[in-house]
């Protein structure tokens, strides 16, 4: 396991009985990967193996050596995901609460629980906001939130779905700029070219299957597939674009 990260060795994820993916098999080592797709192609999904909110049907999914099946809450406590509706992860009724709730094991003194949420909470750029209902903040306020909230356990696996949404181009930047400063392994799910071209690799989900896995470079060729059928799609939507398989092609 030395040097593995992620590992999911030819998982099937399932969703009430319902076959989402298929025969995924890939390990996640790098510290930046993208996950792309079409709207319902399963990036979810897979991001959701990562800390067992999704089971496989077939294969398992370690983390850092951790069965994510049978040490869910091991997995929980490693992998920290930040879901595309905050309001999902949400519990408390202020940011500066939840955060507080975050920081109970690490900070079991009130008032330093207390100091450190503030700290984390300006430093996210909500110092203004903390003392507001949660749901009187902006969809992008709640996103910064929630981000907070999940960073504040320190996970080593820190997994995004669909980040960028709900936020301005001020907050995007800023986001993409703390992304890359975390010492976390990240992994995000998006539909952000430009957020994903951040990555150090790419993965390429269409129809429950991972179809390419490469570089930033993978990006253009996605575009491309986007507009013109995946590789073995046999509708295209221009006719007579070449579809040339070439490097970067999984299966
Ligand atoms: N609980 C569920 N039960 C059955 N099918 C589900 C369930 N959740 C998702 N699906 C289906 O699984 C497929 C993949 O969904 P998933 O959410 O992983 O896609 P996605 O790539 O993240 O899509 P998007 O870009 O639209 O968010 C979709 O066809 C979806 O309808």
């Amino acid at each position: 396991m030395d040097g593995v990260d992620v590992l999911l060795p030819g998982v099937d994820g399932q969703r009430e009985d319902t076959a989402i993916l298929r025969g995924v098999t890939t390990r996640l080592d790098g510290p930046r990967t993208a996950v792309v797709g079409l709207n319902g192609s399963g990036k979810s999904t897979l991001l959701r193996l990562l800390n067992g909110l999704v089971s496989p049907s077939n294969g398992t999914v370690s983390v850092h050596g951790i069965d994510v099946a049978a040490s869910r809450k091991a997995a929980r406590a490693a992998v920290g995901f930040v879901f595309t509706d905050p309001l999902a992860q949400l519990l408390m009724p202020t940011p500066l609460e939840d955060v507080e709730l975050s920081l109970r094991d690490g900070y079991p003194d009130s008032a330093q629980r207390r100091r450190r949420a503030v700290e984390l909470l300006t430093e996210a750029g909500l110092a203004d906001r903390m003392h507001h209902s949660v749901h009187d903040l902006s969809g992008g306020q709640r996103q910064l939130t929630a981000l907070t909230a999940v960073l504040a356990v320190e996970p080593s696996v820190l997994v995004l779905d669909e980040p960028t949404t709900l936020l301005d181009l001020r907050n995007r930047a800023r986001l993409i700029d703390r992304l890359d400063r975390l010492p976390q392994q990240v992994v995000i799910a998006t539909h952000d070219l430009g957020l994903a071209a951040t990555a150090d690799r790419i993965l390429v989900v269409h129809e429950g299957r991972l179809v390419a896995d490469g570089g930033p470079e993978l990006l253009d060729r996605y575009h491309e597939w986007c507009v013109s059928g995946f590789p073995g799609e046999e509708a295209s939507a221009l006719e007579g674009t070449q579809q040339d398989d070439g490097p970067g092609v999984a299966r």
